[in-house]
C-alpha cells in the first residue's frame, strides 16, 4: 500500500464588506507575488479555525470575532506526494485596520475588480462561488505554480 503521507493543513480567511474584499500581496515565500487571503500553516494544538485566526491577525492585524468556513481546495503539484488541505474562511465581523506585516500587504478591493491575474490559477473558479455566498469543495492539480492540469470543483450544502 502507497505510503501514506498525511495532508499539509492549510487556512485562507477572506475578509468582506458589502461591496469589497480584502486580499494581501505575499512578500516572500510561497505565493510571493499574488494577491490572496490571509493564511497558512495550522499549528500543533490548535483547532483549524484557531490556526485561520491567528494567521489572520499575525498577517493583516485584524481580529476575526467569527469565522464561518466557506469552502476546501485540495491541492497536489505533480511529482509531489504532500497534498495541501486548504480550510477557506470569511468574516464579516472583524475588529482593527488592515496593516501590512512583513509578510502581506494588505488592500481592498471592489469585488467586481478582483486581480485573478496576479492570484493563484485556482482562484477565477471558485471565488466567483465564494462571492455568491455559496460553499465550495474542489481539487486542483498544479504543474509548477501557474499551470492547472486536472480540476474538480462543486457547490455543497455542508462542509
Ligand atoms: C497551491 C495553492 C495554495 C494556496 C494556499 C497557500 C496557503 C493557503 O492557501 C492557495 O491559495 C489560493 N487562493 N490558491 C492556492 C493554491
Amino acid at each position: 500500500v502507497r505510503n501514506m503521507v498525511p495532508n499539509k493543513l492549510l487556512t485562507l480567511v477572506f475578509v468582506r464588506e458589502a461591496s469589497r474584499i480584502l486580499l494581501g500581496m505575499k512578500k516572500k515565500g510561497f505565493g510571493a507575488g499574488r494577491w490572496n487571503g490571509f493564511g497558512g500553516k495550522v499549528e500543533k494544538g490548535e483547532t483549524i479555525e484557531e490556526g485561520a485566526k491567528r494567521e489572520l491577525q499575525e498577517e493583516s492585524g485584524l481580529v476575526a470575532e467569527q469565522l464561518d468556513e466557506v469552502g476546501r481546495l485540495m491541492f497536489e503539484f505533480e511529482g509531489d506526494p504532500q497534498l495541501l488541505e486548504v480550510h477557506v474562511f470569511s468574516t464579516r465581523n472583524y475588529k482593527g485596520t488592515p496593516t501590512e506585516s512583513d509578510e502581506m500587504r494588505p488592500q481592498w478591493y471592489n469585488i467586481d475588480s478582483i486581480p485573478y491575474s496576479n492570484m493563484w490559477p485556482d482562484d477565477k473558479y471558485w471565488v466567483p462561488l465564494y462571492l455568491q455566498d455559496k460553499k465550495f469543495s474542489g481539487y486542483f492539480k498544479f504543474k509548477g505554480h501557474d499551470d492547472i492540469i486536472e480540476q474538480t470543483l462543486k457547490e455543497v450544502d455542508n462542509l
